[in-house]
């Protein structure tokens, strides 16, 4: 029902105290005024009472004479013009006063007096600012700078009224969100603040009529105004302003004008003439669209960024500059973070002296050429260490290891001797004498595993497989202490013991059967080499050793030999001191001697068993065969039988109706006919077997000696003999077995030279002397072939394998690493490329100019074929008179040069007393402290050798040299 009322939109009358506030004018001078412009004036206005009420034409008339605002002025009149033409079509113009809302959609029917005009007036303009402010905040743009706060604050409160009359609430809603934005945009957050100051006066103006209208809605604008200097952002001011946007929505909706219709049931119209709501009328017509707050947010965002990018081009408005400064200065601050940052690091670098970049990336390059250098060393390192390592197998021969080394047997050998070691050029060397050797010539040695190992043909055998066997044994001693007189009654008494058959054959080995029926094996090897070739080739066969010393003799160098071989091999020995029945006999003394050796026999309270026998009659040789079992028993010798054999050669021999027949002693498994087997670089099927009575055998168990016929190839002694289950596979490890050694062999093979001929012809290896002749015109080409070949003798062959015109090309070069040959070239060059060739194959090219030439160099190679002759020349003979120690030097010979002269690089024999007791080198030469190159005779020295120290005064030097001469062939 009030709505009806509520709706009129009369205008309001005026207290008289606000239109002398707005006007900015005396009470009095109201009265007066009006007064004089003939306006009937109530009691109360006549009293000047402040709340007396102004019509809207007075309040008109005041504004007209009083106000500064020109647009104000220019509203009233136009207001009373449009009055003026109401009441002239009307008729009745007297009866109403003039219409107060124009703007309003239903004019003011309504009689009622409009009470309360006041919200709209009082709530903008409360403030004691301009008056006039709050006339225009809605619509108008011309209004001041200060304006926009006010017009936010008073937006709302005018929508209230303007949506009871408008049903499209929306207008405001769109209206107000675009205003705050611009305000707060605009505004200084000095001036929000201002405004924050200036809305709360807006509440005491609630009292009027429409107190619940107004509050709502200014109260949260000021609240947004105010949050927007507080964050000191105008952004975020922005974004207040928006949001309120939402909740200023809803005051503006009809809830809000229910509310205010029970509160103010009548806003009426008793002031027809007041023009603000028309003022209103003007901007809720502005309809700008719908706005989606969601969307206002994104755009909040964005313009954020805008801004921060625009940051460096702040906008135009004058009053937008500091927030929008601030904002710039915001948005630099993030990366000038990371720039403030380096430049601190740079400036402490140069104020540390560090140098900076530069600097230090010298001192890095510097680091990683040092790295790289040190890495280039150690690699040389590595290649020349890899370069000197010898690679080779114990017990190979002292030829075998010249070869291998690249040196001289003679060099070798007499190394040998220089380190006490008498070898021969066949002689086995074992590990610790390859590796002395070799180090006389700066070599490391690598020992080559055993094939046996590297194919992994041994098997473990389970305790539970094992049963005992019979012991091997290998009888040792001097020469003539009766080895082969004990091993020959031995085998007798075995026949006489009822061995059926008897041991026809020396196979180099038996097994004889004792006469309390234990069995025993003896290896029959001559000498030690047997023993020495069987271990070399990882077969440890023995498992004990007889020492055989004659009692009418004494202990000998073999029989020290004997025993040391024993301990190397690290087998028990038992001792036979034989020949007991001779009346010279002295057994005393042999064990006295063997003591000496080390060697406690058991009669001297030793270990070591010791029979006194006889082999020429047999005495005690049961017993000694006894204390053999014995020690074997103590060994626990056992094998499997079950397996396939392993064994090993200790004979081979080319039988003229058998082919090849190979004795094998096997020492685990059992060997059998039809078995495929590989032994050394041959595999095959046994054929047949014969025992040592020679007869044909099926089958032979652990530690039998063995007879097997019908291999291709004789192996050799000490050569490991493995049964295989397949064939083939015996095959293949055969022939793995033979490339290994061809590799060996291809590695070690080197072309002839002419600079090495000599020594390779000495050692055997060459007895021809192939040679590719290339000249330039075919005359050359024959007489020197023919010349060349006239070199040839007994001795050596000279062949010319090619002969040709032209230049030498990379075909001359491949028929000489075919043919092992040497090219001469007369008058004639390699071809590009060839010369790199013949280097990588290690060809040797000989270029000459004159034919002679080529002749003598030839002819000098092959002379070197024969050794050289060794001189020895005496320099000097020095006189020992002092001697000193001196450290790190050793002894210093204070000498005087009896005769001759010494040079420092000579050899010498340190003699005492008629006997050489040292001969070496000179290692220093002094006199005066200063090293000198010789010293002739009569004056003194100090000497000093090399590696010996024991000079004593009154030893004599004999300084001498050596000269090498060689021999020419009778050509
Ligand atoms: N009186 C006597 N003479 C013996 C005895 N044993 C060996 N002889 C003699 O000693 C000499 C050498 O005997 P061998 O059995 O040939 O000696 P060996 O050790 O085998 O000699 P090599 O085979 O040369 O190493 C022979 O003439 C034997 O007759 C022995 O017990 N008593």
């Amino acid at each position: 029902m009030p709505v009806t009322r509520k709706r009129s939109n009369k205008p309001k009358r005026v207290q008289l105290f606000k239109a002398t506030r707005e006007l900015n004018i005396a009470t009095k001078t109201v009265v007066t005024a009006l007064r004089e412009r003939g306006f009937e004036l109530d009691a109360k206005l006549e009293a000047e009472d402040p709340n007396a009420r102004l019509s809207p034409e007075m309040y008109d008339a005041l504004v007209e004479a009083y106000s500064d605002d020109a647009d104000a002025k220019a509203r009233v009149r136009e207001r009373r013009e449009q009055i003026a033409a109401k009441e002239a079509e009307s008729g009745d113009g007297a009866a109403t006063p003039p219409a107060e809302a124009p703007s309003a959609e239903e004019p003011a029917t309504e009689d009622e007096e409009p009470v309360a005009p006041a919200e709209p007036v009082v709530d903008v303009p409360e403030p004691d600012e301009e008056p006039v402010a709050p006339a225009e905040p809605v619509i108008d743009t011309e209004a001041a700078p200060a304006a926009p706060d006010v017009e936010a604050a008073a937006e709302p409160v005018a929508a209230a009224p303007a949506a009871e009359a408008a049903p499209p609430a929306p207008e405001p809603e769109v209206e107000a969100p675009v205003a705050e934005a611009q305000a707060a945009e605009a505004a200084p957050p000095a001036e929000a603040e201002a405004t924050a100051e200036a809305t709360p006066p807006a509440q005491p103006t609630a009292e009027g009529g429409a107190a619940e209208t107004t509050p709502e809605a200014p109260a949260e604008v000021t609240a947004a105004e105010a949050a927007a200097p507080a964050t000191d952002d105008a952004t975020d001011a922005e974004a207040s302003g928006t949001t309120e946007a939402e909740p200023k929505a809803e005051p503006a909706a009809p809830p809000v004008q229910g509310e205010i219709d029970a509160n103010t049931p009548t806003p009426a119209a008793d002031d027809a003439g007041i023009v603000r709501a028309n003022r209103y009328g003007l901007t809720g017509t502005k309809v700008l669209g719908k706005i989606d707050l969601s969307g206002l947010e994104g755009g909040r965002r964005k313009r954020k960024r805008k801004n921060e990018d625009a940051a460096p081009a702040p906008g135009a408005a004058d009053g937008g500059k500091p927030s929008r400064g601030k904002k710039a200065k915001k948005g630099r601050r993030a990366p000038d973070k990371g720039e403030v940052e380096k430049n601190v690091q740079e400036t402490l670098q140069k104020v540390s002296g560090t140098g900076g970049n530069k600097r230090t990336r010298q001192k890095r390059r510097r680091a990683r050429r040092d790295e790289r250098a040190a890495i280039r060393e150690a690699r040389q390192q590595e290649m020349l260490e890899q370069a000197q390592v010898l690679r080779v197998m114990e017990f190979i021969s002292t030829g075998d290891l010249a070869e291998a080394m690249n040196v001289s047997v003679t060099e070798v050998i007499s190394k040998g001797f220089g380190l006490g070691m008498m070898v021969s050029i066949n002689q086995r060397l074992d590990a610790d004498a390859i590796t002395l050797l070799a180090d006389e010539f700066d070599f490391e040695v690598e020992f080559m595993e055993d094939i046996e190992e590297e194919f992994n043909l041994e098997t473990e055998d389970s305790e539970e497989d094992l049963v005992s066997r019979p012991p091997i044994v290998t009888i040792m001693g001097h020469v003539d202490h009766g080895k082969t007189s004990l091993l020959d009654y031995i085998r007798q008494a075995n026949v006489i013991a009822g061995e059926a058959g008897g041991i026809t054959q020396h196979i180099g080995a038996y097994q004889i059967t004792t006469g309390d029926g234990n069995e025993i094996t003896f290896l029959d090897t001559p000498g030690h080499e047997a023993f020495t070739a069987m271990r070399a080739r990882g077969a440890q066969v023995t498992d004990l050793v007889v020492v055989v010393v004659a009692a009418d003799d004494q202990v000998m160098p073999q029989t020290i030999e004997a025993i040391n071989h024993a301990r190397a091999a690290e087998v028990p020995m038992v001792v036979a001191i034989n020949k007991i029945d001779r009346d010279t006999a002295n057994p005393d003394k042999i064990m006295a001697q063997l003591a000496e050796q080390g060697v406690q026999v058991e009669q001297y309270g030793g270990s070591v068993q010791c029979e006194l026998i006889s082999a020429l009659n047999g005495t005690n040789v049961d017993e000694l065969l006894e204390k053999i079992q014995l020690e074997a028993d103590l060994l626990e010798l056992t094998a499997n039988p079950d397996r396939y054999a392993v064994g090993t050669v200790v004979e081979a021999r080319l039988d003229k109706g058998r082919g090849v027949v190979a004795t094998v002693l096997v020492q685990n498994g059992t060997i059998e006919e039809g078995d495929a087997y590989v032994v050394g670089l041959t595999s095959g099927r046994v054929r047949a077997m014969f025992n040592e009575r020679d007869e044909r055998v099926k089958v032979a168990g652990p530690a039998s000696p063995v007879q097997i016929l019908g291999l291709s190839d004789a192996p050799e002694v000490g050569d490991r003999l493995v049964v295989m289950e397949d064939e083939r596979d015996a095959r293949e490890i055969a022939s793995k077995r033979l490339q290994l050694i061809r590799e060996q062999t291809l590695h070690q093979r080197r072309h002839v030279t002419l600079a090495d001929l000599s020594r390779r012809m000495a050692l055997g290896e060459i007895t021809n002397l192939n040679i590719v002749v290339k000249g330039d015109v075919g005359g050359s080409v024959e007489a020197l072939s023919d010349a060349l070949l006239k070199l040839s003798n007994d001795e050596v062959a000279v062949q010319i394998v090619h002969s040709g015109v032209g230049a030498i090309t990379e075909s001359d070069v491949m028929l000489a690493v075919a043919s092992d040959a040497v090219i001469v070239g007369f008058q004639v060059r390699p071809v590009a490329g060839v010369r790199s060739i013949a280097e990588r194959e290690e060809i040797d090219i000989q270029l000459y100019s004159v034919i002679y030439d080529a002749i003598a160099d030839v002819r000098d190679a092959l002379e070197g074929l024969l050794e050289p002759e060794q001189k020895e020349t005496v320099t000097s003979t020095i006189e020992v008179r002092e001697t000193f120690r001196a450290p790190r030097v050793g002894t210093i010979a204070g000498s005087y040069v009896v005769e001759g002269k010494v040079s420092r690089n000579d050899r010498v024999r340190v003699v005492r007393d008629g006997v050489v007791a040292y001969t070496g080198v000179i290692d220093t030469l002094r006199r005066f402290k200063e090293d000198v190159k010789e010293v002739a005779a009569g004056y003194e020295c100090g000497v000093t050798v090399k590696n010996y120290n024991d000079i004593k005064v009154g030893d004599q030097f004999e300084t001498y040299v050596v000269t090498e001469e060689k021999r020419t062939l009778a050509v």
